[in-house]
């Protein structure tokens, strides 16, 4: 766990991501990257420079048969305010517009009701567990689905709720995420969605695999350009 702790406070300190004071509302959908994030911010906030508060909260998107009763009873032994938030995403999505293409509608009804739910609860900032791979996958979705040079950021403050998004978890591979999550038996509840592994991002988490047989490390390599070129960090 140091080496992620030690990769976690390096992003957050890069981009000054955590102020003191600050109330972080973390979204957890139950995955391991999300609740790595969770018990990572949970356990800095008793030792970090600046003071800051964690609470979680989780968008339950109406998928039948899902139990968030093992995320709440991690939530209380980490001292930790747990709020499951109901919604009829999968509904819309899925069931009333029917939609080819539902990941960004989803996602978009998602941060919607995680931003307003945090807000509400008087958080400053949301924290969401994207990590290395997501980054340079988002990079190439959108060069090659949208055609331009793209990727998130890391810390973004949004207008309309008046929060902070940040991305504690950019400088953290997705394969320690995975290990991290077996060692600390995070209570991992597989994500029901039936677009899940069918996705264009899927396509990409697989070309990005394929190119390491042309050169070894494309990941690291493609990742320090969106630092240096999107994100505009010195070396
Ligand atoms: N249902 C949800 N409720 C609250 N937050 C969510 C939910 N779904 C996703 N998030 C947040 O948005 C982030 C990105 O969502 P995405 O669907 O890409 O997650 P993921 O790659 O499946 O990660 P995880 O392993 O945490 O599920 C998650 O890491 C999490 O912080």
């Amino acid at each position: 766990m140091q080496y992620i702790f030690s990769r976690v406070r390096k992003a957050i300190e890069d981009f000054n991501m955590i102020e003191d004071r600050d109330k972080i509302a973390v979204g957890v959908s139950a995955g391991k990257d999300s609740l790595t994030m969770l018990y990572t911010l949970s356990f800095m906030r008793r030792f970090y420079p600046k003071k800051f508060d964690v609470v979680a909260i989780t968008v339950d998107m109406g998928f039948e048969g899902m139990d968030f009763l093992p995320i709440k009873e991690f939530c209380d032994k980490i001292d930790v305010e747990f709020h499951l938030v109901p919604s009829q995403i999968k509904q819309i999505v899925f069931d009333i517009r029917k939609e080819e293409n539902p990941c960004s509608l989803c996602a978009n009804l998602r941060r919607g009701i995680l931003n307003s739910t945090a807000k509400s609860l008087g958080c400053n900032k949301v924290a969401l567990g994207h990590h290395l791979d997501d980054v340079v996958e988002t990079f190439f979705l959108s060069l090659f689905y949208e055609g331009r040079i793209y990727c998130f950021s890391p810390k973004t403050y949004l207008d309309r709720t008046q929060v902070t998004v940040i991305r504690p978890m950019i400088y953290v591979k997705e394969h320690d995420l995975r290990s991290a999550a077996k060692k600390l038996e995070l209570p991992v509840i597989t994500n029901p969605c039936p677009a899940n592994g069918k996705t264009n991002r899927q396509k990409m988490k697989e070309f990005v695999k394929s190119l390491k047989q042309f050169h070894p490390a494309t990941k690291d390599l493609v990742f320090n350009a969106i630092k240096r070129n999107i994100w505009g960090l010195k070396d």
